[in-house]
């Protein structure tokens, strides 16, 4: 039984997932030492943002095959790393954006009314109403920064508030921004007209310290800044001296450059700034969607199927994979295929997309044929996750072509490898929508079924090639399954493709090299 370690807390409903089908081991009080020492017997690790998934973890988790982030960010995973291992890490995209933008808000409206000192005040015997004037949002403008899944519903609650809607984000249209009550402008400007400023946006190299000091002191005296996204991308110091300055109205952080928060400036600054601890996500609701939608994506990669929202391969909904599987198998089997034909290193592969196959999503079925074509070098090495990055480390070209009109099949795939030693071309299509034929090699007319143990010859088309080379495999006791040859022209050259039973013993190859007109012959294993 696989086994899954979690080392963050996450809900009952994710473990009662996982438990169905692996040996769970909670511990959420590992040291980063502890982590490495123990990783190394688990398949797959569940975490949230407290676990910080480094190298020395992943160099450590041989047998890891999927990280699952219960939540959003993944910015605490040495992803790139995960990448090349072949671990396949995955997170839960939408489970808490409803939380995460209620803290948004939720911090807003209790930074405008300062109910958190107000609270702290009443406790502690105290009637100080004067002390606790708030401001309306209402026609108030909120600048969002980043209009993503979160700024989105913070945009929609906020406009049904009365607010006006400020927004930037350099990857949406304005038509998007439109729909959601939004004026798409620069940064300068939403930073300069904005009563409260919300940040929605991934921490990235160029997003960090988007907030500094340059950008504050272009803000009005009376802004409020709502930080529920990462730490870091407004930079603290900053941040603390503009408050204490009394520069701008007030801030709300929820997220810190550097987690738990230790000694900070930003704790003493009482009724200036609200502090949570990283709670966006922390709703009761949240926390089941979130450990529901990692625990099944664990579940389902442990069972051999795919992730449906992997962040280092392409996430592919199931109804989508259902009809995909078998191309990506084709694209697999040819890769693999073309690869042995061509032998030595490989620098082009052009893939030929045709027919049904080449309309909609056909990255997974590049990232197939690349899979495929190094699978011989790399055996188990390679994947679905790293093939890509395996190839352009080699120096692998990769040229892809989509001719959708070519209808003699439903779909079919053409692959052509260029290499140190020569290139090499293979067709494939799928006959009843699921069994591979091999319809072309070379350009010779051909169709074999793909076998594990397979001879290829290329020869002069000529009376007593076919009984000589079956003699030659009966003295070495291959027994052959099933044989075809395809040629251009009568008495030309021709291609016969032989499925056998057993593996070719050492040192046949030579031997059906020396038989008289056979020009070439290769062995491939799939
Ligand atoms: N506090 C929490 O507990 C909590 C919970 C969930 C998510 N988050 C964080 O909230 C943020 C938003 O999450 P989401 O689910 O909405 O993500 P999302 O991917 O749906 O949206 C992010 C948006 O930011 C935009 N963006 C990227 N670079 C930008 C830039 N330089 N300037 C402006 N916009 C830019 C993108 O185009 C995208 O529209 C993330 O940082 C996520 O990690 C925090
Ligand atoms: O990226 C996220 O999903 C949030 O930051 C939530 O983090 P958490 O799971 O540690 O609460």
């Amino acid at each position: 039984m696989p086994k899954v370690l979690v080392s963050d807390p996450v809900d009952q409903a994710g473990l009662d997932i996982l438990s169905q089908v692996a040996q769970v081991d909670v511990n959420t009080s590992l040291s980063p030492e502890e982590l490495v020492a123990a990783i190394g017997d688990y398949d797959a690790l569940m975490i949230r943002s407290g676990t910080k998934v480094t190298k020395a973890v992943i160099d450590a988790g041989q047998n890891l095959k999927i990280i699952g982030r219960a939540g959003v960010g993944v910015d605490n995973v040495d992803v790139p790393e995960a990448t090349r291992r072949g671990i396949v890490v995955v997170n839960s995209p939408e489970g808490n954006t409803i939380a995460a933008a209620e803290h948004a808000l939720a911090m807003m409206m209790s930074m405008s009314r300062y109910i958190p000192s107000a609270d702290r005040s009443v406790k502690s015997g105290e009637w100080k109403r004067k002390d606790f004037t708030g401001v309306e949002i209402y026609k108030k403008t909120l600048g969002v920064v980043g209009l993503g899944k979160i700024g989105s519903h913070v945009a929609t609650v906020a406009r049904a508030m009365g607010m006006k809607l400020l927004a930037y984000d350099p990857f949406i249209s304005a038509e998007r921004a439109e729909q959601l009550g939004c004026r798409l402008v620069e940064l300068d400007l939403l930073f300069r007209e904005a009563d409260y400023i919300t940040l929605h946006l991934p921490k990235t190299p160029e997003t960090t310290h988007l907030v500094n000091e340059e950008a504050l002191a272009t803000m009005k005296p009376t802004v409020r800044i709502i930080n529920c996204a990462r730490g870091g991308i407004i930079d603290e110091a900053a941040l603390a001296k503009a408050l204490r300055e009394g520069t701008i109205g007030g801030a709300a952080l929820d997220v810190y450059e550097s987690e738990p928060l230790g000694d900070s400036e930003l704790r003493e600054l009482d009724k200036a700034i609200i502090l949570t601890p990283h709670l966006g996500a922390s709703t009761e609701e949240a926390q089941v969607n979130v450990a529901i939608d990692v625990a099944e994506q664990i579940r389902d990669v442990l069972l051999g199927l795919p992730a449906r929202s992997a962040v280092n391969i392409p996430g592919l909904r199931p109804e989508v994979m259902q009809k995909l599987r078998p191309y990506l198998q084709l694209a697999e089997t040819l890769g693999n295929l073309v690869g042995q034909l061509a032998g030595g290193r490989v620098q082009e592969l052009t893939v030929r997309l045709q027919g049904d196959i080449a309309g909609g999503d056909t990255q997974p079925i590049m990232v197939a044929a690349l899979k495929g074509l190094l699978s011989h070098a790399l055996q188990e090495r390679v994947n679905y996750v790293n093939a890509s990055i395996e190839a352009k480390e080699r120096g692998i070209h990769v040229i892809e072509t989509r001719d959708a009109d070519i209808r003699d099949y439903t779909g079919s795939l053409n692959l052509s490898a260029k290499g140190s030693l020569g290139e090499h071309s293979v067709t494939g299509v799928l006959l009843g929508g699921s069994e591979i034929r091999v319809t072309d090699i070379d350009e010779f007319p051909i169709n074999v079924p793909p076998t594990q143990h397979m001879l290829f010859t290329l020869h002069r088309d000529m009376p007593g090639i076919i009984g000589k080379i079956g003699s030659l495999l009966g003295s070495f006791n291959v027994n052959i399954a099933s044989m075809q040859v395809g040629r251009k022209i009568v008495r030309g050259d021709a291609v016969m493709a032989l499925s056998l039973d057993d593996p070719l013993p050492e040192g046949i190859l030579d031997e059906i090299l020396k038989v008289p007109g056979i020009r070439d012959a290769y062995t491939v294993n799939l």
